[in-house]
């Protein structure tokens, strides 16, 4: 049975800005595509990370290797996509902003162009059968495929930026960031900016990542993925803190993934805090609901509890993400009518507000 606190969580309208679409598909969407190919001899351990489980980074991007042999056809895409967005419209997620990576598979027929418009369908599908969730979509280079690749991705995200009625939004940089360097990217993330997609780059994702942050802070990107590594206690540094705080630009942070994936030793340690006290933008985010077994209520109730949040810096956190977001004006000024409008919903009776400032609240910039 749901308690009160998974009920708060689950009721409060959410943002969900940083969510790979692979890496996203529940367990349920993971045996119908089990299904469909047993020949794979796939099983659940192979495409999700359980409670209390943990992997290296390297591991985790093997899981992504096994869950991509399954989802390999329009027809997968299409089921998966659908899905993904019902399960976050089920959690409270009021606007989503999915990313995926275009894929070709000679054997299945599947080109990149077809799965970009296959994401495309099953966002359009879910809007006309009132899936109550505001779907973008943001175009994934993966920095193993290199340069080139990287600018046909960008040239494939324009053409759908102004094909798609306004549902392709951005371009996302992700991939294992141990492979590759920022700077053979510039050139298509630039072609990208230029042509007016928005920018959501995975940063400081791990430590060696330094020299690269600063190059592509000069673009700069409109989000930050993670940038667990940006600032001085954990070998960034304060010039490059400097630079993200000038231009205020928001940071995507998640939680589980973080510890699960062993990039922050633990909840307590995660960078959260260190940004949240300076009133930093920070909008808490999933990354792989599907690999990482977590939602987006469970990402803002784990933080909650870890840094102490009251209900009100909750509800103020996930208002904030709406500016965040790469919808426009008008889609934000919707979803702030539609937050004001379920704010005696979430917050029924006066005592359900915790008003004593906590801590964090205190230094922070009036969240
Ligand atoms: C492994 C780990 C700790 C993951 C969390 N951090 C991540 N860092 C960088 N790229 C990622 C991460 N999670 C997912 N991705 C990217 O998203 C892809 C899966 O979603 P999709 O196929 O693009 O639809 C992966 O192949 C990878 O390119
Ligand atoms: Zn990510």
């Amino acid at each position: 049975m749901e308690d009160d606190a998974e009920l708060f969580y689950r009721q409060l309208p959410k943002v969900e800005l940083h969510a790979h679409l692979n890496g996203s598909v529940s367990v349920a969407t993971m045996e119908r595509l089990i299904a469909r190919k047993p020949h794979l001899n796939i099983d659940h351990s192979m495409t999700a990370i359980l409670k209390g489980q943990r992997r290296t980074l390297d591991e985790c991007f093997q899981v992504f290797k096994v869950i991509h042999q399954l989802i390999d056809t329009e027809e997968d895409l299409l089921m998966v996509t659908k899905s993904v967005i019902r399960e976050f419209a089920e959690d409270g997620v009021r606007y989503l902003e999915l990313r995926s990576t275009p894929r070709a598979d000679s054997k299945t027929g599947l080109t990149k162009r077809r799965y970009v418009e296959s994401i495309i369908e099953a966002i359009r599908q879910c809007k006309e059968e009132n899936v109550d969730t505001e779907v973008r979509f943001l175009v994934a280079v993966d920095r193993r495929n290199g340069a080139e690749v990287a600018m046909e991705t960008v040239k494939l995200a324009e053409d759908y930026m102004l094909a798609s009625d306004g549902l392709v939004v951005g371009v996302d940089l992700s991939g294992d960031p141990n492979v590759g360097h920022g700077k053979d990217f510039l050139p298509a993330l630039q072609k990208a900016r230029n042509c007016g997609l928005k920018l959501a780059l995975h940063m400081s994702e791990v430590p060696s990542q330094k020299e690269e942050s600063e190059l592509l802070l000069t673009l700069p990107p409109d989000r930050i993925g993670h940038g667990t590594f940006l600032h001085p206690e954990v070998g960034g540094s304060q010039s490059l803190v400097d630079r993200v705080r000038e231009k205020n630009i928001p940071l995507e942070l998640c939680l589980t993934s973080n510890v699960k994936g062993q990039t922050v030793g633990s909840y307590q340690k995660h960078h959260f805090p260190y940004w949240y006290q300076l009133g930093h933008p920070c909008v808490l985010c999933t990354d792989d609901k599907g690999v990482f077994s977590t939602s987006l209520s469970m990402e803002y109730q784990l933080a909650a509890a870890t840094f102490g949040l009251s209900r009100e810096a909750v509800w103020t956190l996930s208002q904030q993400a709406i500016g965040c977001s790469f919808a426009t004006d008008a889609v934000r000024q919707q979803l702030q009518q539609r937050w004001a409008l379920l704010l005696p919903e979430v917050f029924p009776t006066s005592s359900c507000l915790h008003r004593e400032p906590t801590a964090l609240q205190t230094c922070g910039q009036g969240l």
